[in-house]
């Protein structure tokens, strides 16, 4: 049975609840998948790093409070992140991204999905910030390199949207995307229709592991506008930039609204939408919409989100399940690790592993 031996860059919500799966079900899985996972590094801007090649003890990590957490004094560890070292010099099979997204120039992650590539690692990550401002880029790198570079939890978190796109629309032509893509504001504007305001319906939201660690992007549409991106440019072959895709948020809806526009029949969304014109251009925008009862996505609630695709030959097809949530992420990295397995068990040309010096060991 086979091996991959992950570094884990960033130790938040999504890392850690990927973590979780491995300590408690990765015999399950390896049973299931025909290969297991084992951790080997693990960075953290606010714990530091820890290193053991030989397959770190996730269990006493995980039973740590996430604020509490530090690798300092630990065996192999270092109050220092170190993540260029990391990813470069740790001997892993795949580096697993999830620090914050930065909507502006998608920055550190960037860099470390980079890193990882050049270094000839497989990536996979939910970072927006790198697919929607470099994916082109990036995939191009992962293809000379041979790696691969897998990022499904960017849109929608666990629900496969990409995966269903790259896979099942074979033959389809796809002419546009419309959905509700962020789970932070739709479980907002649910809660405000409900009388909450709108911090206290912030402080759930991020209490749930929906929010970014800065919500201004969940409630000013960046997080969206960076979804849109992804989707243009894989489904419909675009290269947005994002000054190319208008963007306006939730925040300038008040409460009086959502609540007057719930008792006519209509619901607040936050929709994103691109559409690809007869000659090839494409078009892309986030904006809130006061929805009828009867269009189909007035019924998507919470953290659930919606992607409708417009097609050729099947018209609308909807892929509709979880756009955000800790575990939910985590399983979007299973199903990347999933993909990476599919596509290289049989590789004669796989990466060997470097061995890590040890004057280079904490
Ligand atoms: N939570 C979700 O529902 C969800 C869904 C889809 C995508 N995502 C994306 O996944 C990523 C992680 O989300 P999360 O909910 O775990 O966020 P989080 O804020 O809980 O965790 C991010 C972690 O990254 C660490 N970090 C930040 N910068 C770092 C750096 N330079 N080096 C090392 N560590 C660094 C932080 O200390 C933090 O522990 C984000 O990019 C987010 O946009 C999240
Ligand atoms: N903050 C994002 C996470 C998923 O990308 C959301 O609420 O949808």
């Amino acid at each position: 049975m086979g091996r991959y031996d992950l570094a884990l860059i960033g130790f938040g919500g999504v890392n850690r609840a990927l973590a979780e799966l491995i300590s408690h079900g990765g015999e399950r899985l390896a049973k299931e998948l025909g290969f297991s996972l084992r951790v080997v590094a693990i960075t953290d801007l606010r714990a530091g790093s820890l290193v053991d090649t030989d397959g770190i003890d996730l269990a006493p990590l995980l039973a740590a409070e996430p604020g509490e957490l530090s690798f300092a004094d630990l065996s192999g560890g270092s109050a220092d992140p170190r993540n260029e070292w990391v990813i470069r010099e740790v001997p892993a099979d795949i580096v697993v991204e999830a620090t914050f997204t930065n909507p502006t120039d998608g920055e550190p992650a960037l860099s470390h999905v980079r890193w990882a590539l050049e270094s000839g690692k497989h990536v996979c990550t939910t970072n927006k910030g790198p697919v929607a401002l470099a994916g082109r880029a990036l995939k191009h790198l992962a293809a000379e390199r041979g790696v691969s570079f897998e990022f499904e939890g960017s849109v929608l978190s666990g629900t496969p949207v990409l995966r269903t796109a790259e896979r099942m629309f074979g033959g389809l032509q796809v002419t546009g995307v419309q959905g509700i893509m962020n789970g932070t504001s739709n479980y907002i504007l649910g809660r405000i229709e409900e009388g909450i305001d709108l911090p206290a319906a912030i402080a759930e939201a991020q209490e749930l592991g929906y929010a970014e660690a800065d919500p201004t992007a969940d409630i000013e549409g960046h997080d969206v506008q960076l979804k849109v991106m992804i989707l243009a440019n894989e489904v419909l072959g675009a290269d947005l930039r994002r000054e190319d895709v208008f963007c306006e948020g939730i925040s300038a809806i008040t409460p009086h609204e959502v609540r007057d526009a719930a008792a006519k029949g209509l619901r607040w969304k936050l929709v994103g939408s691109a559409t690809r014109h007869e000659d090839g251009s494409v078009d892309a925008r986030v904006a809130p919409l006061a929805l009828p009862a009867h269009h189909p996505l007035a019924g998507i609630s919470g953290p659930l989100n919606a992607v409708a695709f417009h097609t050729d030959l099947l018209g609308t097809v909807t892929v509709c399940g979880p756009g955000a949530g800790r575990i939910e992420t985590a399983y979007a990295l299973l199903s990347d690790l999933i993909a990476i397995h599919q596509r290289h068990a049989d590789d004669d040309t796989a990466p060997t592993r470097p061995v890590l010096q040890e004057t280079h060991r904490v």
